[in-house]
């Protein structure tokens, strides 16, 4: 495509491409050629080109366009991307097909597609997955500037909740005790020890806590984070009377462990409550269950209720940040 270029001797090319950067006349849409030991600009606008310089009019090739999967489909797949791996969630197995080809096909660099295959279940709160292309289920992932290695088909692991990690990790002050009953791969426990707190982390899935302690080397933050594999109720047991701050990231069941998080809760302590509830009362139970577990020991006052991100239809994924102050007895 014949477009206006300045031309300029190729000794004299970066110079004469950074002085029309500077002017805010280099036409980012079309590639520089070299021609002969002489090289073609294209700009934008010739009125705008200093005088000194020689305008041509040249032939020079379009720039590709980046390609997405949305370019070849011809509409917007959902999917999400968690380290190189791209997750479907399609029920649909040859759309899920069509979809992990565009993929592949566009400029998406991904080395692995996976459709979900099953919902999230059990007590490790893993889900199963079709591996659509690739191999490699095991993937690094970056987040507010930490990696965290990890493989989808053993542990537990959601990148939609990074703004909601974020938020409560710059809460956290240097010298606090922090406990995170539910700690997966790490995603809490590392930038809570980067904050400069002591953190215990505890996890029933061994190969999560495995990654857990690779990443928390990966960081630099293993001198403040203890991984611990086992049952948190055991756990809690060896660190009573310890936190200032404990994360209970295990929604639907967290209730069951509150006993746990009042023993570990110092004398004052804030607690993250996640939990998944219908939008009438998204914040009730959880609140009633945190005040019977707590009252009359601690005074309870709920600082903050967010809501996560909706989980259901008619039901949120919620977070409450309860204080908790002993009563002087
Ligand atoms: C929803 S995941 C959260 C993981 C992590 N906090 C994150 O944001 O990615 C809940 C985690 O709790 C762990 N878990 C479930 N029951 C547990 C228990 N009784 N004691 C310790 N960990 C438990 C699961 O293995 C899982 O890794």
């Amino acid at each position: 495509m014949t477009v206006p270029c300045v031309r300029v001797p190729a000794s004299a090319g970066e110079e004469t491409r950074q002085a029309l950067v500077d002017v805010g006349v280099v036409d980012h849409g079309h590639d520089i050629v070299a021609d002969d030991g002489v090289l073609y600009i294209p700009v934008t606008d010739s009125a705008a080109v200093p005088a000194e310089y020689e305008l041509v009019d040249h032939d020079v090739p379009s720039r590709r366009q980046q390609r997405t999967p949305a370019d070849l489909l011809g509409s917007e797949p959902s999917y999400e991307r968690l380290g190189d791996i791209v997750i479907l969630d399609e029920d649909d197995p040859e759309r899920a097909r069509t979809i992990a080809d565009a993929v592949m096909e566009s400029d998406v660099r991904a080395e692995t597609v996976v459709n979900r295959a099953s919902k999230i279940q059990g007590e490790l709160r893993v889900r199963d997955w079709e591996v659509l292309v690739g191999q490699n289920t095991e993937t690094l992932h970056r987040e507010y500037g930490y990696e965290f290695l990890l493989d989808i088909s053993s542990v537990y692991f959601s990148p939609r909740l990074a703004t909601e990690r974020h938020r409560v990790v710059e809460q956290v002050e240097a010298g606090e005790h922090v406990f995170d009953m539910f700690a997966g791969v790490g995603p809490f426990a590392v930038p809570f020890a980067d904050a400069g707190a002591d953190v215990v982390a505890a996890d029933l899935n061994e190969v999560a806590v495995e990654y857990l302690r690779q990443n928390a080397e990966r960081n630099g933050v293993s001198d403040r984070l203890t991984a611990i594999h086992g049952d948190v109720t055991e756990v809690g047991r060896e660190h009573e009377n310890w936190a200032t701050r404990i994360v209970m990231n295990l929604p639907h069941s967290a209730d069951e462990f509150l006993d746990t998080a009042v023993a570990v809760a110092g004398d004052d302590c804030v607690i993250h409550y996640y939990d998944i509830q219908h939008e009438d009362d998204p914040f009730g139970p959880g609140e009633r269950a945190i005040r019977a577990a707590a009252e009359p020991e601690y005074e309870v006052t709920v600082v903050n209720e967010r809501v996560v991100r909706s989980y259901a239809p008619h039901e949120y994924n919620v977070c409450l940040d309860v204080r908790l102050s002993r009563r002087p007895e």
